[in-house]
């Protein structure tokens, strides 16, 4: 048994619409309030402008909801950009940042992502931040500089962060949407090396900040996955749509 609670947070993309997430979030209140895992932490991650319609469908559930990314900046002349204090206000508990799709389509750098985190950090919002590397990156040997340098720049912010609103997301890239997953050992060495790198970097929490993996889980490996020491849940694309995928996920992570 980790003295981490597990997380799974379903990461909604750009996908949906009022009707179609209506029906998602029925399901969803009604799966997971018949499963009763409250021994897993479940986040629920739609577009911004949907934030409002999950606080109404979820707010009397345990399931928290949170943005997929957030400003680099508190407030001002930024204009399309949504600040931390917005989505505080929106009753989010979480953020995702740093994920590769806006590293590489949007051409976000470690350092952006690391003032990100830590305005969260700083305002008490939970910072889900993505690292990983491209299929290159691993071909060439280079997954561990990869993953050092994408670390080094988040760690300010989870040296400022309370370690139970911290949470880093192992996601190589090549597994994301690809139905190709890293092995569950493949993951474990990755997440143990995050692990390392943190402490190494001063960040007292290492131990308790959890580490999830993202990149194809699917019910079917969801529990090997969970089960290794330093894999504390999944940050979950595509199956997050489906309510039954996701529900059987965050049963994965109740019993790894
Ligand atoms: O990018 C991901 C979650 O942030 C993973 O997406 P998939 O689960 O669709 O591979």
């Amino acid at each position: 048994m980790k003295s981490r609670k597990p997380l799974v947070a379903g990461n909604w993309k750009m996908n949906g619409d009022i009707v179609t997430n209506e029906h998602l979030f029925t399901a969803l209140r009604s799966a997971l309030e018949r499963a009763s895992i409250s021994q897993v932490e479940v986040v629920i991650c739609p577009p911004f402008p949907y934030l409002g319609q999950a606080g109404a469908w979820l707010g009397d559930t345990g399931i928290a909801w949170g943005a997929q990314n957030v400003a680099a900046a508190p407030n001002g002349a930024l204009t399309g950009e949504v600040s931390v204090s917005m989505l505080l206000d929106l009753g989010c508990k979480w953020a995702i940042v740093g994920h590769s799709e806006r590293r590489t389509l949007l051409g976000e750098s470690s350092e952006l992502i690391g003032r990100k985190a830590e305005l969260c950090a700083a305002a008490g919002l939970g910072v889900i931040a993505c690292v990983g590397e491209t299929l290159a990156e691993r071909e060439a040997s280079h997954t561990d500089a990869v993953l050092a340098r994408q670390v080094d720049a988040l760690v300010p912010a989870l040296r400022a962060a309370d370690p139970a609103r911290a949470v880093v997301a192992y996601e190589p890239v090549w597994a994301i949407g690809t139905g190709r997953t890293a092995s569950p050992e493949m993951a474990q060495e990755a997440h143990a090396f995050i692990r390392a790198r943190m402490a190494d970097g001063g960040v007292a929490g290492a131990d308790a900040i959890r580490i999830v993996y993202g990149g194809s889980v699917k019910p079917a490996n969801a529990v090997t996955l969970f089960s290794m020491p330093d894999v504390d849940g999944g940050l979950i694309g595509g199956a997050s749509l489906v309510a039954d995928e996701f529900l059987n996920i965050c049963r994965a992570a109740a019993v790894a």
